[in-house]
């Protein structure tokens, strides 16, 4: 906990283990009168340093890289892990990840270098979170195999602006999660915690001072091996100039935040390392070169080194990618993934996972992670491990009220294992639910010129339906429902158009594979009316019986909805509309447009006849 030093004695809230720390760390002549002056303020967090180093050296504490590693955020160290070990326990250096707002949210795959840069914030490094004004106009080609397409000016503009915001509001809920499991955070200086945007001094850098000072300084050999370069190359694609060029600025943000701000690791995703690795290059040459420290200095003293650390790609334990939501990136920002649907698609995860995802994506003590999953592993069906993730992780992404209001909705959704689904559970989600339209082309909706009043807002549903799967899509890897409510046309609802509606429903990828999930006992459809004389309001799932004289239009709880299931969670509700409305609000659903194409061939036929 911080020491709060700017509020009134009576109210530096400091609980009591924390004081115990600090008088441990205290100069005796400072913990007795007032903390005011600047020079105390560095004398204590020295001092706090010294005893977090002390308590580290003999054992008593982990060291920072080792809660990194316990956790599973390391997956390479550039510059030796030994020495890296040694000067995160040595000295208060400063940390960054870097992000480029090619969208206008980040999405969870973002979260692990940051998580492990808040990680080492609890632990009271001075850190970095840094959005590419400027480099998102030349596009990193890492870990691409084309060129990103150019985004209007307008739409980059939108999307830094929204970056920039995600940022800071991340760091709130990581503060207030700091707080609620207690981590010490060290007594605030200027530079603890820092948003920044490279805009600020990359756009005031000419080519020609980037060139004849960095530039020389970086060897073409080094950066034609990179393996994106090389992909491109031998691809026959290519590569343009800017994009070859890009770790040069990524480098020279390093350098600046080296020299301005004590900056000596970045970290990043694992397709980071080759730019890491160069800026660890340009900076030494920078030292040289500016500093005129001499060349044995730079390469041999840790204490003043860079090193680079790099987070794992995310697979699932059956090897899909991490982070896809029915082909879609799983978005933090709220108006693009509602928190229920980010509670839902953590909820989801399997058994096999759920405890390397605690580790990463929540700052729950490991202690307390063992002891969940001695639990899980008791009562698998129960799911608390994946309850205890999903509120947590959108808690960190949406802050405490909307995780505990999609916990209550999962709950009470879901109040009996997966067996019952409440009535007003439901009609919560069909008056919340954000109905997305799925749209008919695949284009970006960027705004023109004359769009410049478009609100942020609009801009991201825009973002969000634009970027979706395409409604027709065949692709058998969607296995997740993006949206609380989906709209279906009443016609599709007809005797023996379960597989169809399944479809619809975006639960499976084809008519064909509903026809095989019911086949396989494994589609469900709510009943209403089902409630019992305890619980009156819930409602009992059922199995989709095989067989064409089923009609769906029996399974509609207050006309109105279809709640449909496949598997064991994976559930998806339904809102049924008529077509003439459908039609009318342009909207679109899995497979409409071929029933419709359908329909029309029949009707020419009957006509023919
Ligand atoms: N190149 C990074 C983002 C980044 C930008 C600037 C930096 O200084 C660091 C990182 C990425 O695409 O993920």
């Amino acid at each position: 906990m911080s020491l709060l030093t700017h509020l009134p004695r009576h109210r530096q809230l400091v609980c009591r283990q924390c004081l115990h720390n600090r008088r441990q760390a205290l100069p005796l002549a400072l913990s007795k009168r007032s903390i005011t002056t600047k020079q105390d303020a560095e004398q204590i967090r020295r001092a706090e340093w010294e005893t977090q180093a002390r308590r580290i050296r003999s054992g008593a504490q982990k060291s920072m890289l080792t809660v990194l590693e316990e956790r599973g955020f390391v997956k390479d160290v550039a510059g030796g892990r030994k020495a890296l070990d040694w000067l995160l326990t040595e000295k208060r250096i400063g940390a960054y990840v870097g992000v480029d707002p090619t969208a206008p949210s980040l999405h969870v795959g973002h979260l692990l270098p940051l998580m492990a840069l808040y990680w080492m914030y609890f632990y009271g490094f001075n850190t970095v979170t840094l959005f590419g004004g400027c480099t998102v106009q030349i596009g990193d080609p890492s870990g691409r195999k084309t060129a990103r397409t150019r985004q209007g000016a307008d739409v980059q503009a939108m999307n830094v602006q929204s970056i920039e915001a995600q940022l800071r509001k991340l760091w709130i809920h990581v503060k207030c999660l700091g707080i609620k499991h207690r981590y010490p955070i060290q007594t605030s200086a200027d530079n603890h915690q820092k948003v920044l945007d490279n805009g600020s001094w990359l756009k005031g850098l000419t080519a020609v001072d980037l060139m004849k000072d960095l530039g020389s300084g970086m060897r073409l050999g080094a950066m034609l091996s990179r393996d994106s370069v090389r992909q491109r190359t031998e691809s026959g694609d290519g590569m343009a100039i800017s994009e070859f060029c890009y770790p040069l600025f990524q480098a020279y943000d390093w350098w600046h935040m080296y020299s301005q701000k004590g900056v000596q690791l970045q970290l990043g995703g694992s397709d980071q390392y080759g730019n890491i690795c160069a800026g660890m290059d340009a900076v030494n040459h920078m030292r040289k070169l500016r500093r005129g420290e001499n060349e044995r200095q730079v390469d041999e003293d840790v204490l003043t080194a860079t090193f680079g650390l790099t987070t794992p790609l995310l697979t699932t334990a059956s090897g899909e990618k991490f982070g896809k939501s029915a082909g879609n990136a799983v978005w933090l920002d709220q108006t693009m993934m509602s928190s229920f649907d980010l509670y839902q698609y953590f909820l989801r995860t399997s058994d096999d996972d759920v405890e390397r995802y605690l580790k990463l994506f929540t700052f729950i003590p490991i202690d307390y992670i063992y002891l969940v999953m001695e639990k899980q592993r008791k009562d698998a069906g129960k799911r608390v491990a994946q309850h205890l993730l999903a509120k947590e992780i959108v808690e960190l992404a949406h802050g405490a009220a909307s995780a505990k209001k999609a916990e209550v909705a999962h709950k009470e959704a879901f109040s009996d294992g997966t067996r019952t689904f409440s009535l007003s559970a439901l009609r919560k989600t069909l008056s919340n639910g954000t109905i997305v339209d799925v749209p008919t082309s695949s284009n970006m909706i960027e705004p023109t010129e004359s769009d410049r009043a478009l609100k942020l807002t609009d801009y991201k549903r825009g973002f969000i339906a634009a970027t979706q799967a395409p409604s027709t899509a065949t692709d058998s890897s969607i296995d997740d429902v993006a949206n609380s409510v989906v709209t279906i046309p009443s016609t599709l609802l007809r005797v023996g158009t379960f597989p169809r509606i399944l479809h619809a429903a975006g639960l499976v990828a084809s008519r064909n594979e509903g026809h095989k999930l019911i086949k396989s006992k494994g589609a469900y459809v709510v009943v209403p009316n089902s409630g019992t004389v305890e619980n009156p309001h819930g409602l009992k799932w059922e199995q989709v019986p095989e067989g064409t004289s089923i009609d769906p239009n029996h399974y509609l709880v207050d006309w109105e909805a279809l709640v449909v299931r496949s598997g064991k969670s994976k559930f998806q509700v339904c809102r049924i509309i008529s077509e003439e409305r459908f039609e009318a609000e342009g909207m679109t659903c899995p497979g409409w447009e071929d029933f419709k194409a359908k329909r029309a061939e029949q009707a020419a036929a009957g006509k023919d006849q």
